[in-house]
């Protein structure tokens, strides 16, 4: 069995088996206690029931075979990766053909999966029962190319880099810009630009059409929100573009006609233009469709990540980004033992706990704990045995 085979391969085994036994059974008694029992301890966590409770298990997120995003987020070190990578194993095992899709600069599927998946394609995974693939998008080396082709090739190249990119039609109607010195300053966003281009090649390419399942491994929370956020910019400044070339066309449409002169190029340009404002509205849709999209957040136990997973709850229900769940990662569980350090440790984690279940943003959503255990979650098998506890 995979688990056991999990346990075999590690140096600690009883050790861990053990702990592990006793942290998913305390885990889990805890779990209940925390969701539907008063909790007893000095620092009690309430239980917290909402209308959606009874939808928002796994076996919902697993219902269905029409195609669904998650995207998992949340401050520096929390543990999104772990719960991201645990989620695509826990759905590909469940039969959903799954896409495991790093947006982070500082990517880290590999590690998780203890797996080559380095170089921003498809690469697949092994050891898991139905496909499960992972994309790390690489914006420093999109950036590098570009910037290498724009420098061999002058302006063509910058084009058609930005072709590939879905973003040409930005290229063409900023031709004016010089691209190449920007991008030695790099806008912000660009990086979240190029994720979201890659987003949209998922939507229209065909390569994508057989994924029942995309999660989503997001960059720490303020990349998240310009992700967020860029679709708007770019619609609103696309808008704007549209405007000014409206303005210019009208401007000189009468002289034109006068000469009998067809412009087809600039048609074709400008239907290209409303193609890709129509490409960023299906992306900033897609985002907000809470039939087919969810936001996790995914947080620990001390009062700063708190602070940090409310303040990234209120800017995306301000983006109106469906958010339903938060994952509590890292509890310890209750100690048995007389170490001083980890009773005051869990001491000061049921008070975070009690923070979250009684803050404004972040009551409403479902919390679901997630134990801190003594080895790194690091392979399919350990990333299996994390996602049964997480995700149930
Ligand atoms: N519940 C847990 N118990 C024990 N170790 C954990 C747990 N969750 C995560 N870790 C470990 O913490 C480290 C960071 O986890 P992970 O990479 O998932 O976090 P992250 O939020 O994605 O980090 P970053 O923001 O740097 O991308 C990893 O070594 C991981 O194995």
């Amino acid at each position: 069995m995979a688990m056991n085979s999990f346990f075999r391969q590690t140096t600690k085994t009883n050790l861990y088996f053990s702990l592990m036994k006793d942290t998913k059974r305390s885990f889990s008694s805890f779990s209940t206690s925390f969701n539907s029992k008063p909790f007893t301890s000095p620092f009690q966590v309430r239980s917290v029931t909402t209308p959606t409770e009874a939808f928002v298990g796994f076996n919902e997120m697993v219902r269905g075979t029409q195609r669904k995003y998650f995207m998992l987020g949340g401050k520096g070190g929390v543990g999104k990766t772990s719960c991201a990578t645990s989620l695509a194993v826990k759905f590909a095992n469940h039969g959903h053909p799954t896409l495991v899709v790093s947006t982070d600069p500082a990517h880290s599927l590999s590690d998780s999966f203890d797996q080559d998946l380095t170089g921003g394609a498809l690469v697949p995974v092994q050891g898991v029962d139905s496909p499960l693939y992972a994309l790390e998008i690489n914006p420093e080396k999109t950036r590098e190319e570009f910037r290498a082709t724009s420098q061999l090739q002058g302006g063509r190249g910058v084009k058609d880099f930005m072709d590939s990119m879905g973003l040409g039609m930005l290229a063409e109607q900023l031709g004016e810009l010089k691209l190449g010195e920007l991008l030695d300053t790099p806008p912000p966003g660009l990086d979240e630009a190029i994720a979201i281009s890659k987003v949209m090649q998922f939507l229209e390419s065909k390569d994508y059409s057989s994924f029942s399942r995309i999660v989503f491994d997001t960059a720490p929370t303020g990349h998240t929100l310009r992700l967020l956020s860029l679709p708007d910019f770019l619609d609103a400044s696309i808008g704007e573009m549209m405007k000014l070339k409206k303005k210019i066309a009208s401007a000189t449409s009468a002289l034109k006609s006068m000469f009998n002169k067809a412009e087809p190029q600039e048609n074709a340009a400008s239907d290209k233009l409303e193609q890709l404002r129509e490409r960023m509205a299906k992306v900033r849709d897609l985002f907000r469709d809470s039939a087919t999209t969810e936001f996790i957040i995914v947080t620990i136990p001390t009062v700063m990540a708190a602070n940090e997973s409310s303040r990234l709850c209120a800017s995306l229900k301000k983006e109106t980004v469906p958010v339903r769940r938060l994952i509590v990662n890292q509890v310890l569980p209750p100690s048995t033992s007389d170490c001083k350090f980890c009773l005051m440790r869990r001491k000061d984690q049921m008070r975070a706990l009690d923070m979250i279940t009684k803050d404004p943003e972040l009551a409403s959503l479902k919390i679901i704990q997630a134990p801190l255990v003594d080895v790194e979650i690091r392979g399919v098998a350990g990333l299996k045995f994390f996602g049964d506890m997480v995700w149930e």
